[in-house]
């Protein structure tokens, strides 16, 4: 469970990126967080894996202090939270296996990481991971030979074989297609729902949003103005989470989404 307690985030003196949240996710939910740019959305999520440090109010995951945590707690609160970005960060020049293999280094001994060698386990685990995202016939092609939406099924891939509680997904089909990105959420959606893995997705697309999140979390200007059921989201509400906004930015990814097919 995350739980947030009246969390505050600022950069530096003057930009209030968060305030006043409060909220409580519970294990196994498909949450999507929407709202405009520069609302605080990757702040949000990125404060959940301390990638970005609160600096007022608590933040706890599954009772810990995650604000308390040093250098060892980190890593280990790293290791139950997957995040996925919007560019897929992986080593192009190298195959899927192995990009998937990088995920099990940190529990290497020493002799193994100098050395390279995974364990017949972590392979097993590897290529049952790619299998889960319908990829295991790519396991040994180099990721530069892949698509874009094949190359984000391989970073979830790498995210779900270290078995974590939680995956947070900033803006993971932005640079996809839209019959890219429905394969990509449908993996989303069977990985919460076949191995009750908490998703925690940033995402411009709306009717994405509402059509695979549970629950939606609309922020306006560093606060929540909507949490509740994607099937009790209204215009009226979507209208304020974007201050009357909407239809320009529909606009937009419209235009982006026609590129994308060139
Ligand atoms: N590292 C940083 N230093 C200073 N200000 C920052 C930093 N990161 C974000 N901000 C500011 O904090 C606010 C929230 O930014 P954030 O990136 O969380 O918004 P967002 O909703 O994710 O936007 P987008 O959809 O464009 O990614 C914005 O005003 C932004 O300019």
């Amino acid at each position: 469970m995350i739980e947030f307690i009246n969390v505050e985030k600022r950069y530096g003196k003057d930009v209030l990126a968060l305030q006043d949240i409060n909220l409580s996710i519970e294990q196994g939910e498909f949450v999507a967080i929407i709202g405009l740019s520069g609302a605080g959305k990757s702040t949000l999520l990125r404060c959940i894996n301390r990638m970005h440090d609160i600096t007022g109010g608590t933040l706890l995951v599954d009772n810990i202090e995650v604000a308390q945590l040093k250098g060892k707690g980190v890593r280990k609160l790293r290791r139950r939270i997957g995040m996925i970005f919007q560019s897929f960060n992986l080593v192009t020049r190298t195959t899927v296996l192995k990009n998937v293999l990088v995920s099990f280094i940190p529990d290497l001994p020493a002799w193994r990481k100098i050395t390279g060698i995974f364990s017949k386990e972590h392979k097993i685990r590897a290529l049952t991971a790619l299998d889960q995202v319908g990829i295991l016939d790519k396991a040994y092609v180099r990721v530069d030979q892949l698509s874009g939406g094949q190359q984000q099924r391989v970073a979830l891939a790498r995210t779900i074989a270290q078995n974590p509680a939680i995956i947070l997904a900033d803006e993971p089909i932005a640079s996809l297609d839209p019959v890219t990105s429905k394969q990509v959420m449908d993996d989303f959606k069977k990985i919460n729902k076949d191995m009750q893995i908490s998703v925690i997705m940033n995402i411009h697309h709306v009717e994405v949003a509402l059509e695979y999140a549970d629950r939606i979390i609309g922020i306006r200007t560093g606060e929540i103005v909507y949490d509740g059921h994607a099937s009790e989201v209204t215009p009226e509400i979507l209208d304020y989470i974007y201050n009357g906004k909407l239809d320009e930015i529909q606009d937009e990814f419209e235009e982006k989404e026609k590129e994308a097919y060139v």
